[in-house]
């Protein structure tokens, strides 16, 4: 495929840029067909562009260059379990993940949706051992706490989606508290461990690789703080962990059980991960009937994918508003501003969907691309960053692009009249700031027209920073699926276009290598010579290493 900046497709929308760079959102949105000409429903979902510096011009061309760069084509790869993961030769099957049950994908002469559904099931067992207080522990007590030892992938889906759909907890089940613990530092771990009983705790260690040392040392951790507490280590392997990952002999090996192994594997990516079993922690907050739920969501926005064309495709229109920012607006960071606390970890949950797919240099044919990719992607919660970052947005000099998130339905499952009634009021609120803020990135001080007597410099408020409003009718299983689904096709439209592979993640493994050399170092156990920064702050670091001489 050529490159996408060498296409007459990419020359067009470069001239388009020049015609129409000068043009302000707030001359644009002077036509009052705007809303209903950039806005587009799929599901419980609607996407809404028309914040965005897009014309009439600028749609159709961004079409012709995905069609150049052969989107179609590889969408259908992408479902059809393609190995389009080139430098791994591997698929990248997370959409086959949700299929629904009796659905067959044949990939190399395999149906995997049936290992898929009996995962499933393996994994329905577990969680419904769990939810009826069948599970006990090493003393006889059941379980009523349960860990997520895991990072990245293995961490930040199960923990947003967990949060995320909390109120959609069943009633019927015993009580069980999720937690959270990824940082190889311990500190997480080490304040959750102070509250927890032993006798009463499982831990889910949950890596793809089940090699990464991050896991591994909080997972090592937690087994000495259970047999210092418990003794019996072959009993508190198999009453006290749950092992998920894609390999299963490094489990064993770890000392867990067969029975509580649950495997997926290499062709689901680690951020793509949390419709496999990985998603443990999601079942057990959500039951099976709701983490199927959230399947169906993702799966029905994989068959708009498939099936919608490219003109109302919600992936594809959003991926190319991004395009069109990024590489003829110039614009290199884009902010995640969800206005529903439960979608409190969506922004660091999409800046690894997005950065560590996407945050690439070199094309899939091995050349150094000569035009920008995946924006530096950063955010929080809307109502809280108003109160924070917003003042860049408003007045600062970058050029930043804005996704705004919020559910239009919340609190009607409150019985109390008097209690919906506040809370109601406090979601309208957030909806009102939601959409003032938008609305004030986009025009200016123009929003408020009293403002233009104003003359002072630092009252003025120069607008035209582009934005997507999604809203979802209202925040469950099945539209959370949809929404993270929309993102995780947008991400593979953008890499589409832009000739990169978003399935590996090549720049995290020289890190992780030097890291051990430097630990190394700081065991006192080399020879190594480093450059003089790090040789300085190892020294400092030695110097006051309340461990020397224990190792
Ligand atoms: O699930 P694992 O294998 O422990 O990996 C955790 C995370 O580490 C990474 O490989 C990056 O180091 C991510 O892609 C992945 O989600």
């Amino acid at each position: 495929m050529s490159r996408p900046s060498w296409t007459p497709e990419w020359k067009a929308l470069e001239d388009l840029a020049q015609q129409q760079g000068a043009l302000h959102l707030k001359d644009l949105c002077l036509d009052r067909q705007r809303f209903d000409l950039f806005s587009w429903r799929s599901g419980a979902l609607f996407l809404d562009l028309s914040k965005q510096r897009l014309t009439q011009e600028t749609l159709p061309a961004l079409f012709k260059l995905a069609r150049a760069q052969k989107l179609e084509q590889a969408i259908q790869a992408l479902l059809s379990g393609a190995p389009i993961n080139t430098s791994e030769q591997r698929p990248a099957l997370h959409t086959a993940l949700r299929l629904p049950a009796d659905a067959e994908l044949w990939v190399e002469g395999e149906n995997v949706n049936l290992a898929i559904q009996a995962s499933l099931e393996k994994m329905a067992q577990l969680v419904e051992r769990l939810h009826q207080g069948q599970w006990r522990g090493v003393t006889g007590h059941p379980i009523t706490d349960v860990v997520n030892l895991g990072v990245g992938g293995s961490d930040l889906g199960p923990l947003m989606v967990t949060h995320a759909l909390a109120e959609w907890r069943p009633e019927d089940i015993a009580p069980l508290h999720l937690h959270f613990a990824s940082t190889m530092d311990g500190s997480q771990l080490a304040e959750r461990l102070q509250l927890l009983n032993p006798e009463t705790t499982l831990f889910i260690i949950s890596s793809k690789s089940f090699s990464t040392i991050d896991t591994l040392t909080n997972a090592a951790t937690a087994k000495h703080w259970l047999v210092q507490h418990l003794g019996q280590e072959a009993l508190v392997l198999k009453q006290h962990f749950i092992g998920v990952s894609a390999k299963a002999e490094k489990m064993s090996a770890w000392g867990i059980d067969p029975q509580h192994q649950l495997t997926f594997w290499d062709w689901v990516g680690g951020r793509y991960s949390l419709w496999s079993c990985i998603g443990l922690p999601i079942a057990l907050q959500i039951g099976m009937a709701g983490f199927r739920a959230l399947l169906a969501g993702a799966h029905q926005m994989d068959q708009h994918l498939a099936q919608a064309p490219l003109e109302s495709n919600l992936p594809v229109l959003l991926a190319l508003a991004g395009i069109w920012n990024i590489n003829f607006l110039g614009m290199s960071a884009q902010a995640i501003l969800p206005y529903d606390g439960r979608l409190k970890y969506l922004p660091a949950y999409l800046s690894q969907l997005e950065m560590e797919s996407n945050g690439k240099s070199t094309t899939q044919e091995g050349e150094l691309v000569d035009y920008a990719t995946c924006p530096i992607l950063w955010g929080e919660l809307g109502p809280n960053a108003q109160h924070a970052f917003y003042q860049l947005l408003h007045q600062g000099t970058e050029a930043v692009q804005c996704d705004f998130i919020a559910p239009i339905r919340r609190y009607e499952q409150i019985r109390d009249p008097q209690a919906r009634h506040y809370f109601q009021g406090q979601h309208r609120l957030a909806l009102a700031n939601c959409l003032a803020q938008s609305r004030l990135l986009m025009l200016g001080d123009a929003a408020v027209p009293d403002q233009h007597t104003q003359r002072d410099a630092h009252l003025f408020y120069r607008g035209n920073q582009p934005s997507s409003t999604l809203l979802l009718d209202e925040l469950t299983p099945s539209s959370l699926g949809q929404l993270l689904a929309l993102y995780e096709h947008k991400v593979f439209v953008q890499a589409s276009i832009w000739g990169i592979n978003p399935f590996d993640q090549w720049g995290v493994e020289l890190g992780k290598k030097i890291a051990l050399s430097t630990e190394q170092a700081l065991l006192g156990q080399t020879q190594m010579a480093f450059d003089p920064s790090t040789e300085g702050l190892l020294a400092l670091c030695l110097s006051s290493d309340p461990l020397q001489g224990t190792h």
